[in-house]
């Protein structure tokens, strides 16, 4: 058996957690990281976007693709404006890069001169029109989402959070940044399976809003009620939505505080203030304005929402005529205190004070004279009611509308006090007579399990609670803007929400937050890939090209994205023959040549140039002589320290790595494995002949020059 084969094996069995560049892998060995790699497609994606953060030589690569990205994206656009000779634009470029990166390379690809020779990197003139695409799509968007009516009556609002000091201090940098208001731009990097190339994904979004993580509470309060006085005139929903320990509670906190402030502000004789605080936890609902009581969800004969019995407070705008709005608006803050103190919180491995409920605040603004006339007609109305029914002779019966009852799990009630209690509802102005309504929703985060980790049971269950009531949301919300119809009766929330999906008077607007780090890159990915969804759609043709060339569909707001492939190992410049290359040399050289095309096979850490030369066609493919089966068990132990190929990744399906791929038979991995020889065999003499070639004309020139 050949040497080299011998060692594979070893490699794939061995538990050793050091990997070819040296590196300390030890936080890919815990076992449920073998069982992630191993089992499930979405842990195994948490782990590579983990890799990116936790591997020095990833990191490094990782930071210096978002940096390229920008420095293409913004030179691109001056090309465009200045229409820049190509020469003038390389001097700039080695000006500004010198000849760093891959930005030189990148921006050679415009180039009209050497184009022919530059034919190798195909892929790099992809990124260069995935960019284009994107400045284009950028401003089609800004004219479509131009019109209040093609906008529909969702809003969608993204905040991310500052990094937070414990996230800093644990070496996680920035993947997401945002540019003029309206796009916010998230860095993607996953480790391929071998080990040898990071695939970095920039997805540009537009959205109605986007703040930038300075963005002050203030200014996130204006955007949450709109420029009106008050809080609007429409009736309006605010709900923050993401992921959890990014700032929902946070954003939510200062909108109240806005809320507050204005109304404090108000100068409105003859309107009342009335407010409702509650939360829903699983399928219960509690009262937060009355020590938690449990109250009960009700929709009334015109399909209205109630929470029954819950409290509603009559916040009076000046208590005394000399009150002053400083005052007014402290007794607005000991007003909420108690109930914000009484939501369900607690302390996860994401944020220590965690909401577990879905909290529900409405302010009910009502011209008080308004209401004395709704009183005078409903009386009028019961009174002739009653005098048909006297006429006819059939029994008086109360105006109880309320008609269905769907929240089996409260247990029963006494129906004489049920009665009375959606009496005392409906009766209450707050119910009869809205002259504005403002809600504002706190959602629980969403979680993914490897955030529970810790956990028990209990905390699971009620964390797939969480997770289920955002997807009824989701899914409301996408049905809406498809105009597909409403389920809002799928879940407690939704049917609170129901005016959202069914009163196209009424205007949601979706705080989406979410964290900028490496750490949360996935989660990131997750809020945002929802949001756009939710959006509508600016273009319901349009379709974007991504860097690989692949067309996509787009996600409503989502306008590009561009996909470039980094070898992990710098390939450096090759200019010493292959028989002199390093162990290192022959990795950086197997993770760019032929254009990435071995880039996903792992070889033995110690093979030096010398090495490769003495094997032949036959003995490099036998390299690679493992099965599918093999390949596999293998990625559970330490990643990166075993020879793997697929046939799939490198027969040009790109997306072979990590993916798995189709079942192959022996003989085609077989003959996969040979053709894989053979080209390295014959890319490994074109390489040495290249550099031989390129020594000669460089001493030909230093003969010259001396
Ligand atoms: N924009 C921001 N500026 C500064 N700090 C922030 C910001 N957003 C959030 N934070 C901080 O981040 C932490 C988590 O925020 P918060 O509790 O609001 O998250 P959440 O999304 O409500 O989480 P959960 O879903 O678990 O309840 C808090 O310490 C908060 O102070």
């Amino acid at each position: 058996m050949n040497p080299h084969h011998v060692y594979a094996n070893n490699a794939a069995n061995s538990t050793d957690s050091s990997n070819p560049f040296g590196e300390d892998l030890s936080h890919r060995n815990t076992a449920q990281e073998s069982a992630w790699a191993s089992t499930n497609a979405d842990a195994r994606a948490v782990f590579s976007y983990r890799e990116s953060l936790l591997s020095p030589t990833v990191r490094k690569q990782m930071i210096k693709s978002i940096r390229d990205y920008y420095a293409v994206y913004w030179l691109s656009k001056l090309l465009n404006s200045m229409n820049a000779s190509g020469e003038i634009v390389r001097c700039i470029v080695d000006y500004a890069y010198p000849g760093a990166g891959t930005v030189v390379p990148l921006l050679l690809t415009l180039l009209p001169r050497d184009w022919e020779s530059k034919k190798k990197v195909t892929s790099l003139a992809d990124v260069m029109r995935g960019v284009e695409v994107a400045s284009m799509n950028d401003r089609k968007v800004a004219s479509a989402t131009g019109g209040e009516e093609a906008r529909g009556n969702f809003r969608i609002y993204v905040r991310p959070r500052p990094m937070l000091e414990k996230e800093a201090a644990a070496g996680n940098y920035h993947v997401i940044s945002c540019s003029r208001e309206k796009s916010i731009t998230l860095h993607c990097g996953r480790v391929g399976r071998s080990g040898n190339r990071l695939t970095t994904e920039h997805r540009l979004y537009s959205f109605d809003r986007v703040f930038s993580e300075n963005t002050d509470n203030q200014d996130i309060g204006n955007s949450a009620l709109g420029e009106a006085k008050v809080m609007g005139n429409k009736p309006r929903t605010v709900i923050c939505y993401g992921q959890t320990g990014t700032g929902k509670t946070y954003t939510f906190s200062a909108i109240l505080d806005s809320l507050g402030s204005r109304l404090c502000g108000l100068d409105a004789p003859g309107f009342s203030v009335y407010l409702q605080f509650y939360e829903v936890h699983g399928k219960k609902c509690y009262d937060l304005m009355n020590s938690r009581n449990n109250l009960r969800i009700l929709s009334d004969s015109s399909e209205r929402v109630h929470a029954l019995g819950a409290t509603v407070v009559d916040f009076k705008l000046r208590a005394e005529a000399e009150e002053s709005s400083e005052d007014s608006f402290k007794r607005w803050k000991a007003v909420l205190e108690a109930p914000l103190a009484l939501r369900s919180t607690q302390s996860t491995q994401r944020n220590d004070v965690s909401s577990r409920s879905h909290s529900i605040f409405t302010v009910t603004l009502i011209n008080e004279e308004e209401i004395r006339l709704e009183k005078v007609r409903k009386e009028e109305e019961r009174r002739m009611k009653r005098m048909e029914m006297e006429m006819d002779g059939s029994v008086v019966d109360s105006d109880n509308s309320f008609g269905v009852d769907d929240d089996e799990d409260n247990g029963e009630e006494n129906e004489g006090e049920k009665a009375e209690e959606a009496n005392a509802n409906v009766e209450h102005p707050a119910f009869s007579v809205i002259n504005t309504k403002f809600r504002l929703v706190d959602l629980a985060g969403s979680e993914q399990n490897a955030d529970t980790g810790k956990m028990a049971a209990k905390d699971h269950k009620e964390s797939a609670d969480i997770n289920t009531a955002l997807m009824s949301l989701k899914e409301c919300i996408r049905r809406h803007r498809s105009k597909s119809g409403s389920n809002y009766r799928a879940h407690l929330l939704t049917r609170i929400l129901r005016e959202c999906f069914t009163d196209v008077n009424h205007r949601t607007t979706i705080f989406a937050t979410v964290s900028p780090t490496t750490i949360d890159t996935m989660h990131t990915l997750n809020t945002l890939n929802h949001v756009a969804m939710m959006q509508v759609r600016p273009n319901k043709k349009e379709r974007v090209t991504s860097g690989s060339g692949k067309v996509k569909e787009n996600l409503g707001g989502m306008i590009s994205n561009v996909t470039v492939e980094v070898p992990i190992v710098d390939s450096g410049t090759f200019n010493k023959p292959v028989s002199e290359w390093t162990a290192e040399e022959v990795r950086g050289w197997i993770a760019v040549a032929n254009g990435g095309k071995f880039s996903h096979i792992v070889l033995p850490p110690s093979l030096r140039g010398s090495d490769l030369l003495k094997l032949n066609e036959m003995n490099l493919s036998s390299l690679f002589d493992m099965t599918r089966a093999e390949e596999i068990t293998a990625r559970g132990v330490g990643e990166g320290s075993t020879w793997v190929i697929s046939a799939n990744a490198e027969s040009g399906g790109g997306g072979g790595e990590g993916e798995g791929g189709g079942t192959q038979t022996e003989a085609e991995v077989g003959r996969a494995r040979q053709e894989i020889g053979r080209e390295l065999f014959q890319a490994l003499r074109i390489e040495n002949k290249h550099i031989a070639q390129k020594r000669l004309m460089q001493e030909n020139k230093d003969r010259m020059i001396r």
